[in-house]
């Protein structure tokens, strides 16, 4: 991929048409209380666009329209190859707009360019390509039964499916949703986060200019409590997907408990460690995955690397290696591709940040906090009791925990409430095994940091993870639920019914 110079990004930036309507029924339109919100630059502090506002008027419409679409199977019912269609037709789309989406990501979200246009962007796209091919290539089953019959189990899309989404990632989670949900044959009624909600809204339009029939693909933006929970809430809602906050993921519960016990699927918030042992090897390359997974995205993700539980026995060295790696990340503008920690998602965030930079007492390097923008920072903590050890920071902020021993490693890695992701560098095949095998997380990286890929499903264990997986055949089958179909074959129609 080749990249534009920062003055050709922000000249491009200048040239954008944001969207600013809902997106309900194939077309953008106000929300019904005519309200709107603005979005904000997070690098700049400048607004980009007016977006309309909704609230529960608004999501009971377009679960409405979603519904209509669902029933009369203009989408839920199509051959598949013809859903595979539509979505290969999306991504080339995507693919053809490509740049104006990473721009539109990166002015929206703070995000670096070069992440949008090397990771987000193909990711996404990657992504819906990735369950458009899944559409016509998976079967339903034929189960053992008498001769006198056959019993089928037959996969249906689940319905009408609420979508409630995270700034990190605005697109790629996106992707991560509508891919399989799509694919499924599901209509969807997507909420993104209100720091972000320009590429959802853009991302419609292409869908609509692909052929997705209208109704299938709504967005809805405004705040948690005016579109969320009315999502979380609604009677005619089969299904909600959601990915955020554990605080928030939790709320979802309550409202499928006291609403119509729709389906509930919950990415929630981590606190993952990386495990280095004294035995790892090339640490050179160690520091380089610790970095990686630690100030990756400005740390905003919840897979991000936050503790390192490191083997006194290589601790300095280890970290004089990843000071020195930490120290080529560019802070800076986004639009300038040299830069690699860009802006924090928000006023909001960037000071829920500094708070934890507050009540560090032992910043070894970093801890520049300045005008929205925080440079990787690491920290050593005394034990793994501290607040920094065990809250979701989601910012640059790496907290360094020393061990004695590959036991008190596990100990610690596990002590959390969160099991989405942890990492193990060591040399020692017999530990790396066993340790993968007892870490309590939905991913285990050995040797390595990472979240898997398309094909690999994706989420938490303990207070990280409800219900489900993202990617791989196991999110395209929880948009689906099973029926069974039994038929008599039985030659003896005029025998009694017994
Ligand atoms: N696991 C992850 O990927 C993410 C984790 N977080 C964590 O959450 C913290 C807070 O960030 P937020 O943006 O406030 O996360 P959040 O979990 O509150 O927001 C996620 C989504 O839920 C919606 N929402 C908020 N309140 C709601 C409610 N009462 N009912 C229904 N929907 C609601 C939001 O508008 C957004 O679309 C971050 O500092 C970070 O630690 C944030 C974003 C992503
Ligand atoms: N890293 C993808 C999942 C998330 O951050 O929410």
């Amino acid at each position: 991929m080749d990249l534009l110079t920062q003055d050709e990004y922000g000249a491009m930036a200048q040239t954008l048409d944001f969207p600013s309507g809902a997106f309900i029924d194939g077309g953008y339109r106000p929300a019904i209380s005519g309200e709107t919100f603005t979005s904000v630059n997070p690098a700049t502090g400048t607004p980009l666009a007016e977006i309309a506002a909704c609230d529960g008027r608004d999501v009971d419409l377009a679960v409405t329209k979603a519904r209509e679409a669902f029933d009369d199977g203009r989408w839920s019912r199509i051959h598949p190859g013809a859903r595979k269609d539509v979505l290969i037709r999306l991504c080339k789309l995507m693919t053809r707009n490509a740049r104006e989406l990473a721009v539109m990501e990166s002015l929206d979200s703070g995000k670096t360019i070069f992440d949008c246009e090397t990771v987000d962007i193909p990711e996404a796209i990657n992504c819906i390509k990735w369950h458009a091919e899944l559409t016509d290539k998976i079967y339903d089953q034929v189960a053992p039964a008498s001769d006198d019959h056959i019993a089928m189990v037959l996969r249906e899309p689940i319905g009408v499916v609420g979508l409630v989404l995270p700034w990190n990632f605005p697109l790629l989670m996106l992707a991560w949703k509508i891919g399989p949900a799509l694919a499924a044959g599901c209509s969807v009624v997507v909420k993104p986060a209100m720091e972000t909600s320009l590429t959802a809204l853009r991302l419609a339009e292409l869908a609509s200019e692909a052929g997705l029939p209208r109704g299938v693909f709504n967005v809805l933006p405004g705040g948690g409590a005016e579109v969320g929970e009315p999502i979380g809430r609604h009677m005619d809602i089969d299904m909600v997907s959601f990915t955020g906050s554990t605080t928030t993921g939790k709320r979802f519960l309550g409202y499928s408990g006291e609403s119509n016990a729709k389906e509930v699927v919950l990415e929630m918030g981590g606190k993952n460690p990386a495990i280095v042992m004294e035995d790892a090897e090339n640490l050179d390359r160690v520091a380089q995955h610790v970095v990686n997974g630690a100030f990756w995205n400005m740390g905003e993700n919840c897979s991000a690397t936050s503790r390192l539980i490191v083997h006194r026995d290589v601790k300095a060295d280890l970290l004089a290696r990843i000071e020195a790696h930490a120290r080529a990340w560019n802070v800076g503008d986004p639009l300038d591709p040299e830069t690699r920690v860009g802006a924090l998602v928000s006023k909001a965030h960037y000071d829920k940040v500094c708070g934890y930079l507050d009540k560090a007492e032992n910043i070894l390097f970093g801890g520049t906090a300045e005008g929205g923008f925080i440079s990787p920072t690491v920290v050593e903590l005394a034990g793994n009791d501290h607040p920094l050890a065990r809250e979701e920071i989601f910012g640059p902020v790496l907290s360094v925990i020393e061990v004695a021993s590959f036991d008190e490693a596990i100990a610690v890695a596990n002590d959390t409430d969160y099991g989405l992701c942890a990492s193990l560098f060591t040399a020692n095949a017999k530990r790396a095994i066993r340790g993968a095998r007892v870490l309590r997380a939905g991913t285990v990286t050995v040797n390595s940091f990472g979240e898997g890929d398309m094909s690999t499903p994706f989420g938490g264990y303990k207070q990280s993870g409800f219900g489900g997986r993202d990617n791989g055949v196991h999110a395209h089958d929880q948009y689906t639920q099973l029926k069974t179909l039994w038929i008599d074959l039985a030659d003896d129609a005029d025998e009694a019914v017994s």
